[in-house]
C-alpha cells in the first residue's frame, strides 16, 4: 500500500466506530429485506395453499409469519435509516479531515502553476477527490454487504438445499466475480480516453470562444464550429460505446442472477417431489435468491468504485515531490527589497528556460523600468516576482515595510462585470473623494463624470465597455487605491497615447516616490532621468541609471 492509500485507511480507522457501525446497519438492513421477500414468500404460498380447505385454512398460523413480515419490514426501515446517518456521518468526518490532508498534501507538490492552470490537471484534480471520497460509501460498505449476503445464501444452500449449491456456485462467481471485473474494465480504461477526449473539446471550444471575433473576421467561425461539432460528436459516441459496454456486463450480470433464481427454484421443487421441501418452502428459496440478486447486482459498479477511488489515491501520490523545489519565494518585513538569488524558470513546456541562476537585486525606494526583446522574459519576471509563477530554482526574496505582497497590474486588465466603483475598489471600500482623486491622477474622471451613473455605471461584457487605453488607467487607478509598498506593472502604458501616458507617469513618479516599483516597458519616453534601466537577460540582467 502506497503512504496515501494508507492515511486513507488510517483516516477511516480512526473513525471506525461511526463506520463499522454503518456497516453493521447495512447487513441488517440487508438481511432484514432479504427475509422479509424469503418470510413474505413463504407466507403467501402457504397461506394459499391453506387455503385449499376450510379445515387447513382455520388450523393455519398466520400470527406469527404475519409478527415475523413485520418484524422483518421495521427492522429493514429502521436499519436503513440508522445505516444512513452512521454512514453518513463517518463519511463526513472522514471527508473532511481528508479534504485538508489532501490539500496540505497538495500543497507540499512541486505544481507548475502553469500544470495547475490547465484544464485538465484541475478537473482531473476535482474527479480524484470525489473518487477518493466516495470509497467508503460507494465501495467498502456495500461491499462488506454484498460479501455477508454471498456468505448467507452459500451457508444457507449448503445447510438446506446442499444439491442446489454445485450449479449456484459457478452462477455467483460469473455474477458477483466475473463480471464485476469485466464491468470495471469497460470503466476504468475508457475513463482515461474519454477524459482526454472532453477535455481537449473543453479546450478547443474555450479557445474558440475567445477568438471569436478573429475567426469571423478570417470566415473561419464556420469550420472551427463544424470541427468542434464534431469533436462533440466522437465524444459522445466513444461515451455512448463505453455505457453500452457497461450496460452490458449489468445485463450479463442481471442474467446470471435470475439464472441462479431459476437453478435454485428447480432445485427446490426437486426436493419437494423428493418430499424434503414443503410446498411453500419452494416458493420461499425463490424469493430468497431473488432478494440476493437484488443486493448482489450492486457489485459490479462497488468494484468500479473501489477502483476508481484506489487509482484516484495513486495519482495524487505520482504527483512530483516537493524536495524538487526549494522554498522559492520568502515575504518578510523591512526596508523594501526585492533579490533574485540564483533563479531559473522555465516554461514546462519550452525546452529552453527562460532565465538561468540569475542574481539581482531591487531595492526601494527606486523605480526600475525592464526592458529587453520581445520574448527575453519581461512579463515572465514580473510574474515570478508577483508569485504568480514559481522558480524553478533559487529563492525571491521579498521585504516591504508593511509585509504585504507587492501589488500587481497586469498586461491584460480584467474588467469585472460591476460598477465602476466595484471594479476599482477591489482590495478594501474607499470614500468617492478618494476614488476620484486616482482618477484624476490617470485623467479618467472627466470620463467617470460622463458616465450615465458616474460611478455606479456598469461597466464590462454587454454594458460599458472601456477602451484599452481607459481599461489600463482602471488597471492604474486600482494599483493606487491598493497602495502597496511595492508595485510590479506589466506594460502599464500599453494602449495609451504617448503624450498621456508621459503625464501619468510623471505624476505618479512623484505620488510613488518612496516606493519600489517595477515596471516592464517598451518605451523609454517613459523613463526619468535618475531611475534605474534594467535590460533583462538569460543568465544575467544589466542595471543603469537613466540620465
Ligand atoms: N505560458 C507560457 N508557456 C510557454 N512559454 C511561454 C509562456 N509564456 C511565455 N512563454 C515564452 O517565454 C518567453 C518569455 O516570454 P515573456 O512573455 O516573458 O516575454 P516578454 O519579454 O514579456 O515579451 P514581450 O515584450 O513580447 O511582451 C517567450 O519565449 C515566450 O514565448
Amino acid at each position: 500500500m502506497t503512504p496515501l492509500q494508507k492515511h486513507y485507511f488510517g483516516l477511516l480507522w480512526q473513525h471506525k466506530g461511526m463506520a463499522l457501525l454503518g456497516v453493521l446497519l447495512a447487513v441488517i438492513t440487508a438481511v432484514a429485506g432479504i427475509a422479509l421477500l424469503a418470510v413474505s414468500g413463504w407466507f403467501i404460498s402457504a397461506a394459499a395453499l391453506a387455503g385449499l380447505t376450510a379445515v387447513s385454512a382455520i388450523e393455519f398460523n398466520f400470527l406469527t409469519p404475519g409478527a415475523m413480515v413485520r418484524g422483518f419490514s421495521i427492522t429493514r426501515t429502521l436499519g436503513r435509516y440508522g445505516e444512513r446517518y452512521t454512514s453518513h456521518e463517518a463519511t463526513f468526518r472522514v471527508i473532511s479531515r481528508l479534504r485538508a490532508d489532501l490539500f496540505r498534501f497538495l500543497a507540499r507538490r512541486h505544481w507548475h502553476e502553469v500544470q495547475m492552470n490547465r484544464h485538465e490537471s484541475a478537473s482531473r484534480l476535482l474527479q480524484d477527490i470525489q473518487h477518493i471520497e466516495s470509497i467508503y460509501v460507494s465501495a467498502l460498505l456495500p461491499a462488506v454487504v454484498v460479501l455477508a449476503t454471498v456468505l448467507g445464501l452459500v451457508l444457507s444452500l449448503a445447510l438446506l438445499l446442499p444439491q442446489a449449491l454445485p450449479w449456484a456456485l459457478p452462477l455467483l462467481v460469473l455474477a458477483v466475480v466475473v463480471m464485476p471485473w469485466l464491468y470495471t474494465r469497460q470503466v476504468l480504461q475508457p475513463q482515461n480516453q474519454l477524459h482526454q477526449l472532453r477535455v481537449a473539446q473543453w479546450q478547443f471550444a474555450s479557445s474558440l470562444l475567445s477568438s471569436m471575433r478573429t475567426l469571423s473576421l478570417h470566415q473561419q467561425l464556420e469550420h472551427s464550429g463544424e470541427q468542434l461539432a464534431q469533436q462533440a460528436s466522437a465524444g459522445d459516441q466513444q461515451e455512448i460505446t463505453t455505457v453500452n459496454r457497461q450496460q452490458f456486463s449489468m445485463l450479463l450480470a442481471q442474467i446470471f442472477l435470475a439464472l441462479l433464481a431459476v437453478v435454485v427454484f428447480w432445485q427446490a421443487f426437486v426436493a419437494y417431489q423428493q418430499g424434503i421441501l414443503a410446498g411453500a418452502e419452494v416458493f420461499m428459496w425463490l424469493l430468497l435468491t431473488l432478494g440476493c440478486g437484488e443486493v448482489l447486482i450492486g457489485a459490479c459498479p462497488i468494484l468500479a468504485s473501489l477502483r476508481l477511488g484506489l487509482a484516484a489515491l495513486l495519482r495524487l501520490e505520482a504527483l512530483q515531490p516537493a524536495q524538487a523545489s526549494p522554498e522559492p519565494r520568502q515575504l518578510t518585513e523591512g526596508a523594501g527589497l526585492i533579490r533574485l538569488q540564483q533563479l531559473s524558470y522555465g516554461y514546462p513546456s519550452q525546452p529552453h528556460p527562460v532565465f538561468q541562476q540569475v542574481d539581482v537585486s531591487f531595492a526601494a525606494p527606486g523605480w526600475y523600468w525592464v526592458c529587453g526583446a520581445s520574448g527575453s522574459g519581461k512579463s515572465t519576471l514580473i510574474a515570478l516576482l508577483a508569485g504568480q509563477l514559481q522558480a524553478s530554482s533559487g529563492t525571491v526574496q521579498i521585504r516591504s515595510a508593511s509585509a504585504r505582497p507587492p501589488a500587481l497590474m497586469p498586461q491584460r486588465i480584467d474588467i469585472l462585470r460591476a460598477s465602476l466603483r466595484d471594479n476599482l475598489c477591489l482590495h478594501h471600500d474607499h470614500s468617492d473623494e478618494a476614488i476620484m482623486a486616482v482618477l484624476h491622477l490617470v485623467e479618467l474622471d472627466y470620463w467617470t463624470q460622463s458616465l450615465p451613473q458616474g460611478l455606479d455605471t456598469w461597466l464590462g461584457d454587454g454594458e460599458w465597455q472601456p477602451s484599452g487605453g481607459e481599461a489600463k488607467r482602471i488597471g492604474l487607478a486600482r494599483l493606487l487605491l491598493q497602495d502597496a509598498d511595492i508595485m510590479l506593472l506589466d506594460e502599464p502604458a500599453a494602449g495609451m497615447d504617448t503624450a498621456l501616458a508621459e503625464r501619468i507617469f510623471a505624476r505618479l513618479a512623484q505620488r510613488w516616490a518612496g516606493k519600489l516599483v517595477i515596471a516592464n516597458t517598451h518605451d523609454r519616453q517613459l523613463m526619468r532621468s535618475g531611475q534605474q534601466l534594467v535590460e533583462v537577460g538569460r543568465s544575467a540582467f544589466t542595471c543603469k541609471t537613466v540620465r
